[in-house]
Order: C-alpha cells, then sequence, then structure tokens
C-alpha cells in the first residue's frame, strides 16, 4: 500500500530545549486513518504539527506523497493538508457558509462553485444547508461548531487531514455519533487522516491502526486496534489501554452466523416466563451481544438477519467470536514503520 505521509527519523526539540519527539520514524498509508495516542505532553500534537509544518522538525525528514514537505511552501502545503482542531477555531464573524468556503476562496474558485460545495459538505456533515448556512458561530452549538469545522477542512477535497481532538469539545453521546459519522465521510472520500486523541476508545473505534506515543514521542506500538488491546507491546501500552481492554475489544468483534446455535423455537417467552426483550442481529457488537446474554437467564438469545431468525447467540458462542478476532489479529503480519522493532509477543497480558 502507497504511503501518505512518511516521518524519517524525526527530532523537535523546542527554543527551550524540551525534546518534545526525540526520533520518529512512522508510516501513515494512503487512504488509512492512524490514531496517535499517549499520555498528555508525549508529543503527538508537535508530531501532527510538523506534518504540515505548524512546527518545523529540528531533523530527519517528513515526506508528503514522497515529497519533501520543507521544499514545499508552507502556506501552500496547509491548502493541500486539511486542519481540524479542538475548538475548531472557525472565523466568529463570519457565516457557516463562509467558513466553510475559505479556502476555496483563496485557491480563487468562482462564487457558484464555492457555494455549490460548501452547501454540499454542509449536507454530508449532517447540517442542512437552509437552516445552517446564514448562522454564525455562536449560534451553533459545541457538536454542531465542530461539524463546520470538519466540513471546512475537507472543503476543497484534500487529500490528507490532520485532526487534533477533534470531538474533544462535544459531549459523550454527541461525540460517538460525530465519530460513526466522521469515519462514514472519510470512507466515502478516501482521505488519508491522521488523528489525534488522548482517548483510547475513540482510537480503537475509528483507526485502521493506532500509534502509541510515549514521552518524547517515542513509538511504544503500532498496530491494528485488535492487536493493540490483546497483545500490549509495552507496560506503557498496558497502562493506556488499561483493565477495560477486554471489554473493548469485545465492542470491536461483531455477531456472526457461525457463532450461533441453532434456533431452539423458545418463542418470545424465556425459562421463566417474562417475555424476552432481547433480540440481536447478524453484526451487532459483541459488547452488545453480552449485554443481552446477561440480562437472558436462559443464557440463549435470538438472532435476527433481515426478517428470519438465524439461530440464537451463547456465551461460548461470544467467546468463539472473540478468540478468532484476537487470533485473526495474532496471525496478521505487524504492521510497522520501516526501523521499528516488532512489538514483543511477550509482553502479552
Ligand atoms: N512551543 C513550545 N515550546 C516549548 N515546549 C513546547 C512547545 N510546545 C509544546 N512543548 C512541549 O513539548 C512536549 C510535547 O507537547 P505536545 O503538545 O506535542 O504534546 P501532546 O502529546 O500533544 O500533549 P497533550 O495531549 O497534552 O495535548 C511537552 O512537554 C510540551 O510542554
Amino acid at each position: 500500500m502507497a504511503t501518505a505521509i512518511a516521518f524519517d527519523h524525526v527530532r523537535k526539540a523546542y527554543a527551550d530545549g524540551t525534546v518534545a519527539v526525540g526520533d520518529l520514524s512512522l508510516e501513515v498509508r494512503e487512504h488509512e486513518l492512524l490514531a496517535l495516542v499517549g499520555p498528555s505532553g508525549c508529543g503527538k500534537s508537535t508530531t501532527l504539527r510538523m506534518a504540515n509544518r505548524l512546527v518545523e522538525p529540528t531533523s530527519g525528514r517528513i515526506l508528503l506523497d514522497g515529497e519533501d514537505v520543507t521544499d514545499v511552501d508552507a502556506v501552500a502545503l496547509r491548502r493541500r493538508i486539511g486542519y481540524v482542531i479542538q475548538n475548531v477555531g472557525l472565523f466568529p464573524h463570519r457565516t457557516v457558509e463562509q467558513n466553510v468556503g475559505t479556502v476555496p476562496r483563496l485557491l480563487g474558485w468562482d462564487r457558484n462553485r464555492t457555494r455549490a460545495r460548501t452547501r454540499e459538505l454542509l449536507e454530508l456533515v449532517g447540517l442542512a444547508p437552509d437552516r445552517y448556512a446564514r448562522r454564525y458561530p455562536h449560534e451553533l452549538s459545541g457538536g454542531e461548531r465542530q461539524r463546520v469545522g470538519v466540513a471546512r477542512a475537507l472543503a476543497t477535497d484534500p487529500p490528507v487531514l490532520l485532526m487534533d481532538e477533534p470531538f474533544g469539545a462535544v459531549d459523550p453521546v454527541g461525540r460517538r455519533r460525530l465519530q460513526t459519522e466522521f469515519r462514514r465521510i472519510k470512507d466515502e472520500l478516501g482521505t488519508t487522516v491522521m488523528l489525534v486523541t488522548h482517548d483510547v476508545d475513540e482510537a480503537v473505534r475509528l483507526a485502521d491502526r493506532v500509534a502509541v506515543l510515549s514521552r518524547g514521542g517515542h513509538l511504544e506500538q503500532l498496530s491494528d486496534p485488535v492487536r493493540l488491546l490483546a497483545a500490549p507491546a509495552s507496560p506503557a501500552v498496558a497502562d493506556l489501554v488499561g483493565t477495560g481492554a477486554a471489554v473493548r475489544l469485545l465492542a470491536l468483534g461483531r455477531v456472526e452466523p457461525r457463532d450461533l446455535q441453532p434456533a431452539g423455537g423458545a418463542g418470545p417467552v424465556s425459562a421463566n416466563g417474562r417475555a424476552r426483550s432481547a433480540v440481536l442481529r447478524v453484526g451487532d457488537p459483541l459488547d452488545a451481544a453480552f449485554a443481552a446474554l446477561a440480562a437472558e437467564p436462559t443464557g440463549r438469545v435470538p438472532v435476527h438477519e433481515g426478517d428470519r431468525v438465524v439461530g440464537e447467540l451463547d456465551a461460548p458462542g461470544v467467546l468463539a467470536a472473540l478468540h478468532r478476532l484476537v487470533d485473526g489479529a495474532q496471525d496478521a503480519v505487524p504492521s510497522r514503520a520501516a526501523g521499528q522493532p516488532e512489538p514483543s509477543a511477550g509482553a502479552r497480558g
């Protein structure tokens, strides 16, 4: 797979001597969503901001599509790379439409083209243009502002999008919805995304691969979310994924027909005579399946596909699905940047 952004032995020491990033080598593949996670101050934002030259590296190279970013004019570079930050940074005295149209205007698009693109993007992020285009940022909720920020960053369909805690200001429910919608939009557009977050849940739910950094921008592990949760490569990663790792893994697995028992014809009434309330569908996440099983005294929950009941799920079925998920990730060739040591399997907890 082609590489979109390559960090090659990158170092950043700030003027006061703080080494934010010591020696980082990392490749972001074309079309993937790579999440950077790690404790506060470990160098995530610095790493991200070096990609669009808001921060200049002290040494090392950053290649965008094979081209050294320091050879590209910084302003031209930022027009090629979308950038979304936590508090969005919308222009307060410009309407939503004007905010989203900022970069197209700078690029000299005519008024009609800019307007058409702006409206299309507002639709895409779930803000009806007729309702929202003329509002000012102070007339929006935090989540709506965040959506405008995403629309603005995508206005010129940049191949690469850098996001720094983009959903941070949104409440947990709105945040989950925004994450799901963002993932859908990203898949539709094929954008390469580098996302900084301190939220491991957000990282494993959204990302194709997760890079865990520790102090000084040290790369502790680079792997797909399942492998990260099932086989933390170091104590620092284990610490970060914490005791909730198994539960987070459940959220990544899906109910599949092969894990089901034949439907026993138990009907709508369970063993103790109460009506069954739980119904699962093929493709439901395993955490929802587990919750449904826990609430069902018979230990079996019917699973639907379309209008049909295709079987019943029990606890061994959930475990089988979970084991397959983890084993599949272990077998996969570990994805890692050139020059990075393979995560040690021995650290598996
Ligand atoms: N302009 C600056 N001058 C000096 N030191 C800086 C500057 N910007 C960041 N740092 C330091 O560099 C280190 C890495 O900061 P950075 O913002 O990259 O971390 P982060 O992982 O994004 O943190 P957080 O999760 O808290 O946002 C920190 O020790 C920080 O204090």
